[in-house]
């Protein structure tokens, strides 16, 4: 489904927060990705999900190499990923009802038309009620926000999910129901996920195998360097 061969990726010319990594997920497959605060696994991540462009290596996905980023990806690469991150608040446009953020992805791919009906399903499907689909992303609390961008992550039927710590700043509960609801889609419809993390608990218990920041990278990363005095 996903393979990342030999990707370097950074911010500022010549100075790669990662080099040389190389991950395989395959299909249907949950994969979870181990590492410590800041080595570049949500850099990773943004490059797995076509996000961020990478200095060197190839992203495939279904065996198709990636050549364009953001809007420039290819529609179809595009809708085949979901993506899920750590802060709901900096994902989610301050202006839209929740309603309108799941229904984000099927309006910027003509396909309005079923927001209704796909909306409303997802919302049943990630536990928000009605009133909180009228609400703005300030009216609601991180969890229920979450849940919204979990819904509208799953609002194209990706075959792919690429959950970036989704979980780290919810509750119990709200962990429990997110990862429900991800471990349901999968099981209806045999979509991979690759879900980046530092608790190894959680990815051991909801992924089909963990691995190892230092087990995928050949090169330094930015937790090897020096830090600036
Ligand atoms: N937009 C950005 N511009 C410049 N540097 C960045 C940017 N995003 C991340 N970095 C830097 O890249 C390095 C890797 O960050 P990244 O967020 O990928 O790590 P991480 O492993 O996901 O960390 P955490 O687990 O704390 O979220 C860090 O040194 C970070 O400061």
């Amino acid at each position: 489904m996903l393979e990342l061969r030999d990707i370097t990726a950074g911010y500022e010319p010549g100075r790669p927060v990662l080099r040389d990594v190389s991950l395989t997920v395959g299909d249907g497959e949950a994969v979870g990705l181990l590492g410590p605060s800041g080595c570049g696994k949500s850099t990773l991540a943004r490059v797995a999900a076509l996000l961020h462009r990478p200095t060197a290596g190839t992203v495939l996905l279904d065996g198709e190499p990636a050549h364009g980023w953001r809007h420039r990806a290819p529609r179809g690469q595009r809708t085949a990923v979901g993506v899920v991150f750590q802060q709901p608040r900096q994902s989610a446009d301050p202006r839209l009802t929740l309603h309108d953020v799941i229904a984000e992805p099927l309006r910027a791919t003509g396909r309005r038309a079923e927001a209704p009906a796909r909306v409303a399903g997802l919302a049943a499907t990630t536990g928000l009620t009605d009133d909180l689909l009228t609400r703005r992303p300030h009216q609601v609390s991180d969890g229920q926000l979450q849940r919204a961008c979990l819904a509208r992550a799953l609002a194209l039927r990706p075959r792919l999910l690429i959950c970036d710590e989704m979980t780290a700043m919810l509750d119990a509960s709200t962990t429990a129901a997110l990862v429900g609801v991800l471990e349901a889609y999968r099981a209806e419809t045999g979509a991979a996920v690759l879900a980046v993390s530092h608790d190894p608990v959680l990815l051991n218990r909801w992924c089909d195998r963990v691995v190892r920041w230092d087990d995928i990278t050949r090169g330094t990363t930015a937790s090897d360097r020096p830090h600036p005095l």
